[in-house]
C-alpha cells in the first residue's frame, strides 16, 4: 500500500496518543501495509490462536485422542467455557448461551422456540425487509416446513414500530443492519414487542464485541451471532444462541440431539434436557473452531466495552468527517445514519461504481467490502484500529476516488 505523505494531524494524533486501548493492536497479527476495515465480516487472526490451534491439533487430539473428550482438554464442556466469556460481552448468564453451529442454524432453532412459546392463534412473523439474507430465508423456510400458515411480514425497519399489532407472534431483527449500518433500538423496540405480548429475536452479528449488548437488561428474549466476525474466532468459526433464562424450560427445542441431554453417555431412548441452554447444542462441538474462538475472546478480557463504544465512535466520526468533502465533487452518498446511537461500528456509502472502487481500494491496500447493488462498506474495530489508520484509509480512498480510471467511468 502507498501511505500517503500528508502528515496526520495532531487533533487525531492526540486522539491516538490518550487511546485506552492503543496496546491491544499487538495482540493482532495483521499483516504489513493492510489498513482492515473488514472486521465485520471476518476478524482478523489474535495473536493466540496459532499457538492454541496447535496445541488443540498436536496435543490435544495427536497425542490424547479421545481422551480430551473427558480428559485435561475437557472437549465436552468447550462451549460451556465460551459461552462464560461471551456472557459478559452480550449481557447474558453464561448457561442462557449454546455456543456451537452457524449463526443461520441459531436463527432457525431461535425462530423455532419462540413460535413455540407465542401467544396462541398469532400467525405473523415480522422482520425488516432489508435483513440479512440468511434471516429472511430461515423464516420462509421454517414457516413451509410449518405448512406455511405464518405470514412473513417484512417492512422497512425505520417502521417497525407501527407494524407491532397484537398478531405479531414473533419480532426477528438485525440489530446492526449489515448494509447501512443502521443500529435499531434494541431496549426500546424489545420493551413495545412485549407490550403487545410479542416475543423477540436479536441477530447480534454486528453488535456482540463491536459494543456493549445488555440483553439481559433489555429483557430480549432470543438471540443469536456470528463468533467470526468482532470476536475474532476465525473464518467458519461457531455462532451462538442466546436463550433468556425465564424460557429454558418452555422453549421448545427443535433440534434435539444427544449432546443436548442431561445424561450425553447414558444413551437414553427418551431426551432429557441438558440445564440450561445446553440444551440447544445438538450434536458433537466443533472443537477446533471452538479452540480458536476461546482464545481469540481472551482479547476482550480486560477490556472495558465502554471503552470500545467510545472508540468505536470516535473512528466512525472522524472518517465520516474526512470523507465529507468528497461527497460534493464525487456521486458518493452517506447511508450511514449519524446519530451516534443510529450506528453500529461501520460506515457505508452509496456509489454507482463501488464494486469498482472497492477492488482498487483493496489492490491499495485498503480492506473493506461491497456489497450489492452499490454499496461501500468500512467496518471499524476499536481493538486494533488507530485514528491514524483511518486518515490513511481516507487518503487512499480520495486517490482512488480522483484517479483517472473511475473519473473516466467505469462499467
Ligand atoms: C446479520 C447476519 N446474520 C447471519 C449471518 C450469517 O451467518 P452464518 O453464515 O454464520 O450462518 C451474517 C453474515 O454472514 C450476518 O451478517
Ligand atoms: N460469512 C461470510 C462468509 O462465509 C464469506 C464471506 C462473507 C461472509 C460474511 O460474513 C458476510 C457478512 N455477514 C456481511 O455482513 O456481509
Amino acid at each position: 500500500m502507498t501511505l500517503t505523505t500528508t502528515p496526520l494531524p495532531a487533533d487525531l494524533l492526540a486522539l491516538d496518543t490518550r487511546d485506552p486501548l492503543a496496546h491491544t493492536r499487538a495482540d493482532f497479527l495483521l499483516p504489513p501495509g493492510v489498513i482492515y476495515l473488514d472486521g465485520n465480516s471476518l476478524g482478523p487472526l489474535h495473536r493466540s490462536v496459532p499457538a492454541r490451534l496447535a496445541h488443540a491439533a498436536q496435543h490435544e487430539w495427536g497425542d490424547q485422542l479421545i481422551r480430551s473428550w473427558t480428559g485435561d482438554a475437557d472437549w465436552m464442556h468447550l462451549p460451556d467455557r465460551v459461552a462464560a466469556k461471551l456472557a459478559r460481552l452480550i449481557g447474558a448468564q453464561p448457561h442462557e448461551i449454546a455456543v456451537g453451529d452457524s449463526t443461520s442454524v441459531n436463527v432457525f432453532k431461535a425462530l423455532a422456540a419462540a413460535l413455540g412459546i407465542a401467544p396462541a392463534g398469532r400467525r405473523v412473523i415480522l422482520t425488516d425487509a432489508d435483513n440479512f439474507p440468511t434471516d429472511l430465508y430461515v423464516a420462509q423456510g421454517l414457516n413451509a416446513l410449518l405448512g406455511g400458515g405464518y405470514e412473513l411480514r417484512a417492512v422497512p425497519n425505520t417502521e417497525i414500530a407501527q407494524h407491532l399489532t397484537p398478531d405479531v407472534a414473533v419480532m426477528l431483527l438485525t440489530e446492526v443492519d449489515y448494509r447501512t449500518g443502521r443500529r435499531l433500538d434494541l431496549g426500546g423496540l424489545t420493551a413495545q414487542a412485549h407490550a403487545v405480548g410479542s416475543v423477540t429475536i436479536w441477530d447480534l452479528a454486528h453488535s456482540a464485541g463491536a459494543f456493549p449488548v445488555d440483553l439481559g437488561g433489555t429483557g430480549a428474549d432470543f438471540a443469536v451471532g456470528c463468533g467470526y466476525k468482532f470476536l475474532n474466532g476465525g473464518p467458519g468459526a461457531p455462532g451462538y444462541l442466546y436463550v433468556a433464562g425465564r424460557h429454558l424450560d418452555s422453549a421448545p427445542i427443535a433440534i434435539r440431539g444427544w449432546m443436548g441431554h442431561a445424561d450425553v453417555f447414558e444413551m437414553a431412548r427418551e431426551f432429557i434436557p441438558a440445564p440450561g441452554a445446553r440444551r440447544f447444542v445438538p450434536g458433537t462441538p466443533q472443537v477446533l473452531g471452538l479452540s480458536a474462538l476461546d482464545a481469540a475472546l481472551d482479547a476482550f478480557a480486560d477490556v472495558d466495552m465502554q471503552d470500545i463504544r467510545a472508540k468505536s465512535l470516535s473512528l466512525t466520526s472522524t472518517f465520516m468527517a474526512l470523507m465529507e468533502p468528497l461527497l460534493a465533487r464525487h456521486p458518493l452518498e452517506l447511508v450511514t445514519p449519524t446519530a451516534p446511537d443510529e450506528r453500529g461500528s461501520q460506515v457505508s456509502y452509496r456509489h454507482p461504481h463501488a464494486r469498482e472502487v472497492m477492488g482498487q481500494l483493496t489492490a491499495r491496500g485498503i480492506i473493506g467490502d461491497f456489497r450489492t447493488p452499490d454499496i461501500l462498506r468500512f467496518g471499524f474495530t476499536p481493538l486494533y484500529l488507530s485514528h491514524a489508520d483511518v486518515w490513511h484509509a481516507v487518503q487512499g480512498i480520495t486517490a482512488v476516488l480522483d484517479g483517472a480510471a473511475l473519473d473516466g467511468g467505469v462499467a
